[in-house]
């Protein structure tokens, strides 16, 4: 009690000698009192603090937590090793040693009232301003940016009059050449002048029969002249083309019994409506890259890269309006009293009275392409066409030049056969050939070899559909590249005379070539070997044969334009 009362006569005694007193006093409640946590967190925490159990003292904890030891205690082995060992040694168990540990780096306090503790020696500290020290440094001015300094923004005019640096192109052009893996040198890729291109010459355009028999071919491989090349381009571009309709089934296909009509068949994607606007007038990319109803309004058809576009058949009308002669008299009346009570044939007669009088003198269908993404019905319906149109005067198949005659084209070919329908072959895409001249021209002789052997393989099975027949096959192989788009499409000029010829609009005048020299292709060789005997009057490679004055012969302009550096390819195409 006597401590107790010690410690009430003095209230003001610091904690750490109110817990010696209260030790000495050796009372349990102010030993409980002595081990309250709020006197070992004082600020005398040095204090040894005392072990209840025991009674020994302990050393107090430091104020910081020692992080925690990294290294993993010994297992279980381990320290019956270690214990082993120690009783060997003396009796005493010893522990693993724990590895010297490093106060554990504190995060910095999120919190604004916490203190921290600098533990760093006084000499590394920094140096601590007093109160007065700081509001003059407040009062500093800031130093400036470091951006302002160096440079103040340029204003919008300086930017607009400011000089970029030279381009990338100009640095890498001075670059040394670069080095592959394996160490070679690669030259540095320059760009070419688009001067430089060569266009293809639109010389390949006609091509005549293989061979120079005339034995072996009832039509002459001579070229046709260029009065009637003009009058088929003049049915053609003399006035624009006019779309007629779009029949996706045979009966919806207007009637007509005034008109002749001629049919383009080829695979899918061989290109049917690229040739179409192209023999409209229309040039290279632009009859290539026809779309919407924008190129329907214009006349043109729809072509698209991917196949199976083209999904009814499209009637076209190409030149000037047909005369005709005076109906009969009441036909329309007639026509119209006729619906009731009448058969089929005179329904048809009847509308045949009713007929407008067609604005055209030629009608091309652009047709559904068989093979890729092309429909069973389609060719239903194209068969019927063939078979039952009182119109058709022809069709032309378009066969791709760099793949040559598919199954599909064999099978149109058939059918073609079959339905008696005189048939012209084009190729197309030749400019995807090789692009030089002479390998294209070898590469086109072979395909039209290959050609000619499928065309007399199918022949065979008709008495009538043959080689130069009314209702045969053309032996004349025309090679176009209407969508090419850099030369703006060759050889559509000849295919306009082709399928003119078919329809029986304009006559196909043919006369003998004057071979100036010698002959610079098979083609050239073929046409003057085939004049020679056609005149029947031996002529050597040199000479000159009689031809008609007021003709040129083919071969000539076309070879003429293409040696010539000065005429470009379109104005060699507008001599046809
Ligand atoms: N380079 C080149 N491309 C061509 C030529 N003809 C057509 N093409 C391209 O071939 C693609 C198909 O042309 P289309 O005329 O739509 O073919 P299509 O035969 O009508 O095809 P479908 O209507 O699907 O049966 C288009 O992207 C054309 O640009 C050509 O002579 N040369
Ligand atoms: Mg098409």
């Amino acid at each position: 009690m006597a401590a107790t009362k010690m410690l009430a006569s003095f209230p003001n005694m610091p904690p750490t000698l109110r817990c010696l007193v209260l030790r000495q006093s050796a009372q349990p409640w102010a030993r409980a009192l002595c081990s309250h946590r709020l006197l070992s967190t004082s600020a005398a925490c040095s204090f040894p603090r005392w072990n209840p159990s025991t009674g020994d003292a302990k050393p107090a904890r430091p104020a910081t937590k020692p992080a925690r030891p990294k290294t993993r205690a010994p297992s279980g082995a381990a320290t019956k090793k270690a214990n082993a060992a120690g009783l060997k040694s003396g009796g005493v168990k010893t522990w693993a040693k724990p590895a010297p540990q490093k106060p554990a780096p504190k995060r910095p306090d999120s919190k604004a009232g916490s203190k921290r503790v600098d533990t760093r020696p006084a000499s590394k500290r920094p140096e601590t301003k007093n109160p007065q020290q700081r509001a003059e440094k407040r009062t500093e001015p800031r130093p400036a940016l470091k951006r302002a300094e160096t440079k103040p923004p340029p204003t919008k005019i300086e930017k607009r009059t400011e000089t970029r640096p030279a381009l990338k192109t100009a640095q890498t052009a001075q670059k040394p050449a670069a080095k592959t893996r394996t160490g070679t040198e690669t030259k540095p890729t320059t760009r070419q002048p688009i001067e430089s291109f060569q266009r293809p010459e639109p010389a390949l355009s006609y091509l005549p029969c293989p061979s120079n028999d005339p034995n072996q071919h009832t039509i002459q491989a001579l070229p046709p002249s260029p009065a009637s090349i003009n009058a088929a381009t003049a049915i053609f571009t003399g006035q624009p083309s006019r779309f007629l309709f779009a029949a996706p089934r045979f009966l919806n296909i207007p009637m007509n019994t005034y008109v002749p009509e001629v049919c383009l068949l080829g695979r899918s994607n061989v290109g049917k409506s690229t040739l179409l606007n192209g023999l409209a007038g229309a040039e290279g990319a632009i009859a290539g890259r026809s779309h919407g109803l924008a190129a329907r309004r214009a006349g043109l058809a729809i072509t698209s890269s991917r196949a199976g576009s083209t999904k009814t058949m499209n009637g076209f009308g190409f030149g000037p309006p047909v005369r005709v002669g005076p109906q009969p008299d009441g036909g329309a009346k007639a026509g119209k009293k006729s619906k009731f009570g009448m058969s089929r044939s005179q329904r048809r007669e009847a509308a045949k009275q009713t007929e407008k009088p067609p604005g055209h003198s030629l009608v091309l269908l652009d047709m559904p392409g068989y093979g890729l993404n092309s429909e069973v019905e389609w060719g239903v319906q194209i068969a019927k066409y063939l078979s039952r149109r009182a119109m058709l005067r022809g069709a032309v198949v378009l066969i791709d030049a760099l793949t040559g005659i598919k199954d599909g084209d064999r099978q149109a070919l058939s059918l073609l056969r079959d339905a008696g329908v005189r048939t012209t072959v084009v190729l197309t895409k030749a400019d995807k050939l090789a692009p030089a001249i002479e390998d294209r021209q070898k590469a086109i002789d072979a395909m039209c070899m290959a050609v000619w052997d499928e065309l007399r393989a199918i022949e065979k099975e008709s008495l009538s559909w043959v080689e130069g027949a009314e209702n045969g096959w053309e032996s004349e192989i025309w090679v176009t590249g209407a969508g090419d788009p850099k030369s703006g499409g060759f050889g559509v000029a000849a295919t306009r005379l082709a399928i003119c010829r078919l329809a029986g609009l304009v006559e196909d005048k043919r006369v003998a070539p004057k071979p100036a020299g010698t002959p610079k292709t098979a083609a050239a060789a073929a046409a003057a070997a085939a004049a020679a005997a056609a005149s029947d009057v031996a002529t050597a490679p040199g000479e000159t044969s009689q031809t008609l004055d007021d003709t040129v012969p083919f071969d000539q302009i076309t070879w003429k334009t293409a040696t010539t550096p000065q005429v470009t390819p379109n104005e060699g195409e507008k001599l046809f």
